[in-house]
């Protein structure tokens, strides 16, 4: 694949911006982040004022606004469970999603779009840590694979813009994510938020014993929020090139650790179980995040001051949550 003749460089400030899932985890931060670095043109939208799957109402909405960069962190998302219970829906609204944002910025000529997928579409067996170039040289993890499918057609969406019409819009592949704004959903969300609540509450309760899912043996790798929009912005700003990039820590921990973790950071001091008739998902996913830190970035919040604050912020919020 040949590259273009585009060199990134600073966004205007004043541009039209749209972030889209401005109200989601991601979207949010990416918000935050992009009014901290001083843009004064945001454009957002939530699900019930534009729902990403009706393609005449998205076309309609670039017309109108003619954003000129575009962060796509609108997505259905979920933990393993939801994607292991619902893979139609998990496949088909994201390829709607992602389909009709993409063809419309495409009709717009929108300069900088950045995709953004998830470290599940790598094979679930993939050599550790991850490197980019594994994409799509084994089997995917079953229990994600519908939603994995979703996220490699996007990377080839854009490569496949880059290619034919010389757009320079990019991919990046973020590992396992948490902090404030997250879904916190008992059945719904990932592990993170999930134990957060589920602590939490045995602690109010005074409950002895608290169950988790699978084994507890997993390894996975977990970026804060925060870092992951600084990452969304440094790459708007300094990365070209075909290849989906990946965004992470490069350390990962055992889900077993996870929960010691969280336990701490609650004040619970109960029994720590484990429900082995719950699927444990992919055994291992750790990113090889050394592309991104060439070009010149890499994730600066601890996991236990990212617990701890994330802790903070959902006893702050838990009446506004998401279930
Ligand atoms: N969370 C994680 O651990 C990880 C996330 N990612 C990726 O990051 C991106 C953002 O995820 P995250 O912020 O966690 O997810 P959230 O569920 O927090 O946010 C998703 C956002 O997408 C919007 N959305 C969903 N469906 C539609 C629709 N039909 N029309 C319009 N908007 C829609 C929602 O809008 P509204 O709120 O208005 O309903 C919401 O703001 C996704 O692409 C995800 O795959 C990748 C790896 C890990
Ligand atoms: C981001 C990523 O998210 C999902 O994949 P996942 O990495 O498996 O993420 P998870 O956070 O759901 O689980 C991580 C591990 O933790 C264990 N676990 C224990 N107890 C709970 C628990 O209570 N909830 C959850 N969700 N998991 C639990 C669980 O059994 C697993 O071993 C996919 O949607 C995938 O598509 C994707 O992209």
């Amino acid at each position: 694949m040949t590259d273009l003749d585009f060199t990134p460089a600073p966004l205007d400030r004043a541009a039209p911006f749209y972030v889209a899932g401005h109200r989601g985890m991601v979207g949010s931060a990416i918000w935050r982040k992009l009014e901290s670095e001083g843009f004064t043109n945001l454009i957002g939208r939530t699900s019930s004022e534009l729902d990403l799957r009706d393609r005449h109402a998205v076309f309609d909405f670039f017309a109108d606004t003619k954003p000129r960069y575009v962060a796509l962190a609108a997505a259905k998302v979920g933990g393993i469970m939801a994607n292991n219970t619902y893979p139609a829906d998990f496949l088909s609204e994201n390829m709607q999603i992602q389909v009709n944002v993409m063809d419309a910025a495409l009709a717009q000529r929108v300069e900088r779009l950045q995709f953004l997928g998830s470290s599940c579409i790598y094979p679930k067996f993939a050599p550790q840590p991850i490197k980019e170039d594994y994409l799509l040289t084994g089997h995917l993890e079953p229990t994600n694979d519908a939603y994995a499918i979703a996220k490699i057609a996007g990377i080839v969406q854009v490569q496949a813009v880059r290619r034919q019409h010389g757009l320079p819009w990019i991919s990046a592949m973020p590992t396992n994510l948490y902090g404030p704004g997250d879904n916190f959903s008992p059945t719904g969300s990932h592990v993170l938020p999930a134990l957060i609540r589920r602590f939490d509450e045995a602690r109010e309760s005074g409950a002895t014993s608290v169950e988790n899912w699978g084994t507890g043996s997993p390894r996975r790798e977990f970026l804060h929020v925060d870092d992951m929009a600084a990452a969304v912005f440094h790459l708007f700003e300094h990365y070209d090139g075909p290849s989906q990039v990946n965004v992470g820590t490069g350390r990962d921990t055992t889900i077993k650790e996870i929960a010691e973790m969280v336990a701490a950071a609650v004040g619970y001091q109960g029994e720590i179980a484990w429900d082995t008739s719950k699927p444990d998902g992919t055994p291992r996913k750790l990113l090889d995040v050394s592309r991104l830190a060439e070009s010149g970035w890499t994730s600066s919040v601890d996991l236990r001051d990212g617990i701890t604050s994330t802790v903070e912020w959902y006893r702050t919020n838990k009446e506004h949550i998401r279930t």
